[in-house]
C-alpha cells in the first residue's frame, strides 16, 4: 500500500472535526510508539507498559483541521469488559500487531470481530450493515531478522476481513504512522460519522511523566498541532 502525504499547509475555516480513535493490540507491539510518533514526529524507544492514555492532537489533513482523541490501550491485563468499554468509546480503530510476534498477529482477528460485533450498524442509506473504520497495522517491519509474520500473512488477513492493512516501521518512518491515522480519518469522513465529544482537561502532567524529556511545545508546528492527554476514566464528554 502506498503512503500519501496527507498534511498540507492551507487550513479550511470550517469547524474542526473530532475523531475518537482507539489503538488496540497485544502488549509491546508498539501502540504507544505509533501514537506518540504520529503526535510528535518522534520515535521514543522506551516506555513503561501503558495502563491507558488518551492523547489529544490537532492535525491538518487535506486542508481540514482535525481534532484527534486517541486512546492508547493497555496491552496487558485487560479483561474483556474493559476492552469492550473502550471499543464502544471509539469511532475508528487501529489494530496493531508486531511482525516479530505471531501471538500478536493471532489476536488481530479476535479484536476485529469484537469491534464489528460492538459497532456494526445499518447503513444510513439502508442496505447492508456498515463496518466501523478499522485498519490492521503490522508494526516493526524494520526487524527483518526477527520476523515471524510475513507480509503475505497480513495481506491475506486483510483480504479475508476486508480491512485495510499497513505494514510499517514506527521506528523508521513518520509518514507511515501518519498514513494509518489519516486513512481512519478518510473513512470516517466518508461515513459521515464524527463524535461531538471533547475534553475537560484535568491535567497535563502525565505525559511528562511518561516521556520525561518531552516539552509539550515541541510538538507544535505551523499546521497548528497540539498535544495534551487524559486517562480514559477522566474523559468527560461535553
Ligand atoms: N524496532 C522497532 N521497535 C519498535 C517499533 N515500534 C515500537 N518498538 C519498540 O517496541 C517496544 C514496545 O513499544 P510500545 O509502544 O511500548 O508497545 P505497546 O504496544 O504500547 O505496549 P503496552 O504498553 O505494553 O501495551 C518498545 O521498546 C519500542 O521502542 C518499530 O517500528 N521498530
Amino acid at each position: 500500500m502506498s503512503f500519501p502525504r496527507p498534511l498540507r499547509r492551507s487550513v479550511s475555516l470550517s469547524p474542526a472535526r473530532t475523531l475518537r480513535l482507539v489503538v488496540l493490540g497485544q502488549s509491546a507491539v508498539g501502540k504507544t510508539a505509533l501514537t506518540v510518533r504520529f503526535i510528535t514526529r518522534r520515535f521514543i524507544g522506551d516506555y513503561d507498559p501503558t495502563l491507558e492514555m488518551i492523547y489529544r492532537h490537532v492535525a491538518v489533513i487535506d486542508g481540514e483541521m482535525v481534532h484527534f482523541e486517541i486512546l492508547d490501550t493497555a496491552g496487558q491485563e485487560e479483561d474483556s469488559l474493559q476492552i469492550e468499554e473502550k471499543i464502544k468509546w471509539g469511532d475508528g480503530f487501529a489494530v496493531v500487531y508486531s511482525v516479530t510476534d505471531r501471538c500478536s498477529f493471532d489476536e488481530v482477528m479476535r479484536l476485529c470481530f469484537l469491534i464489528n460485533h460492538l459497532h456494526a450498524s445499518p447503513k444510513r442509506s439502508g442496505g447492508a450493515a456498515e463496518q466501523p473504520p478499522v485498519v490492521i497495522v503490522g508494526n516493526k517491519k524494520d526487524l527483518q531478522f526477527d520476523r515471524m509474520v510475513s507480509t503475505e500473512d497480513g495481506e491475506n488477513l486483510s483480504k479475508a476481513l476486508k480491512i485495510p492493512f499497513y505494514e510499517i516501521s514506527t521506528r523508521d518512518s513518520y509518514e507511515e504512522p501518519v498514513a494509518v491515522f489519516s486513512s481512519l480519518y478518510q473513512e470516517l469522513l466518508r461515513q459521515g460519522h464524527f463524535s461531538p465529544g471533547s475534553f475537560k482537561r484535568r491535567t497535563v502532567s502525565k505525559l511528562m511523566e511518561k516521556i520525561p524529556k518531552m516539552q509539550a511545545s515541541s510538538s507544535l508546528n505551523s499546521a497548528g498541532r497540539s498535544l495534551s492527554f487524559n486517562s480514559f476514566r477522566d474523559y468527560i464528554p461535553e
